[in-house]
């Protein structure tokens, strides 16, 4: 088997707590510095990597001289805003020795849940890849209370997979991967090297009923990985304390344990497309455009399109429709409803004439069309 990495162009890994910390007395320098280096390394190889990291919460713990983890919401809500700014400048000090910029990001589950904001992190995030920055994101302690928070930082790495549409998410963790049972108690648990996502036997391996999800552990990150796999992402669970486990991954070396996604990226993301978004607005296709759609399978032009209608963002679900009104397509549209009804009937290479700069040559890309 090789690794589900090795042909991984955007990848988000995540670096839970019991890592991040040295054992629980905050950040562990050493380990970040291992990361920063083996991330450069993929950064090197052509890869995208967006990184997701706990541990404020320990490190403001040390900051403010607590021994004990508390227990009021409000003093961990403390703690992590003290912590974030030694996580954050950690992992800024040693991607610079790398000549890499870093971002810091932080998400509530209630900023994914608005489709607006969702679109804006989306838009934020793919831009930081493009200008070769690896975006740091934690979870928002100071405004989440218990009943709105993500809860746990391997359910945020999940929603940060589907929202930037990564092929793998690798969760690094202090165990090898998944076990047949939790090896600290079973010590006969048998290692699973490879598992389809979703699968309702992982679920009972790792410790089982919904009730412990709050606690983090095993089973947070078996349905981290079947909620990766909605948008077509695999997952890989293993071990930060693997020398180079990064590296040796997008090399095609198989470690840990990797969970496979039912379908293809671009099925998923199809299918989503197809099934999940609320429309923004519509476009009115001339009989040649929505000819090209249907039999050739091309990406949409604008010079296809006669009419812009509704208000949208870049990135939002549009219909397709045909001069009698009839629904062609839907897809993600390349342009903001103003630019789009500025480029609509112009040949590709007048973009840049009328917008002063060409963002993509065609209104809706084929990977993000679905023709009905
Ligand atoms: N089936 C299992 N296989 C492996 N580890 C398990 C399993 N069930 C429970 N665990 C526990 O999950 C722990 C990892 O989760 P957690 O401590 O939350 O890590 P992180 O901070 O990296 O998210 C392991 O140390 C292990 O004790
Ligand atoms: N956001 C918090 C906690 C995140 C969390 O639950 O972490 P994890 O156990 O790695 O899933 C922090 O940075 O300390």
């Amino acid at each position: 088997m090789t690794s589900l990495l090795e042909n991984a162009r955007r990848i988000v890994v995540k670096v839970g707590s019991a890592l991040v910390t040295n054992e629980g007395r905050g950040v562990d320098i050493r380990a970040i510095e291992r990361w920063a280096h083996q991330i450069a390394e993929l950064r090197a190889m052509g890869r995208e990597v967006v990184l997701v990291s706990s541990g404020a919460i320990a490190e403001g713990m040390k900051r403010l001289g607590w021994t004990t983890r508390p227990s009021r919401v409000c003093e961990l809500q403390a703690a992590a805003a003290v912590g974030q700014m030694g996580l954050v400048q950690a992992y800024e000090e040693h991607f610079a020795a790398h000549g890499i910029g870093t971002a810091q990001i932080l998400l509530t589950h209630a900023n994914l849940a608005d489709r607006e904001q969702y679109l804006n992190a989306r838009m934020t995030l793919i831009e930081l890849l493009s200008l070769g920055i690896v975006p740091v994101i934690n979870e928002n302690d100071t405004v989440v209370t218990e009943e709105i928070k993500v809860g746990d930082n391997d359910t945020l790495g999940a929603l940060v997979t589907n929202l930037v549409e990564a092929d793998v998410l690798v969760i690094l963790t202090d165990q090898r991967g998944l076990y047949t049972a939790d090896p600290r108690s079973n010590p006969d648990a048998e290692f699973v090297s490879e598992a389809a996502a979703g699968d309702p036997k992982l679920e009972k391996m790792a410790g089982g009923a919904a009730s412990q999800l709050s606690k983090g552990g095993m089973i947070t990150k078996i349905l981290a990985a079947k909620r990766a796999a909605r948008s077509g992402a695999g997952t890989i669970i293993a071990s930060g304390r693997e020398e180079d486990v990064l590296v040796r991954l997008a090399k095609g070396e198989s470690i840990g344990t990797h969970l496979k996604p039912a379908s293809s990226v671009l099925h998923a993301r199809k299918q989503w497309i197809a099934d999940h978004l609320r429309s923004a607005g519509r476009l009115v296709l001339d009989p040649g455009a929505v000819r090209a759609l249907r039999e050739s399978h091309t990406s949409l032009l604008p010079v296809g399109v006669k009419a812009v209608e509704g208000d949208f963002v870049r990135g939002e679900m549009v219909v397709c429709v045909d001069e009698e009104g009839r629904e062609v397509a839907r897809g993600l549209v390349s342009y903001a409803s103003d630019d789009a009804r500025r480029i609509c009937r112009a040949h590709t290479e007048d973009i840049s004439r009328i917008l002063g700069a060409c963002d993509a040559p065609e209104m809706i890309h084929r990977d993000n069309l679905v023709v009905l």
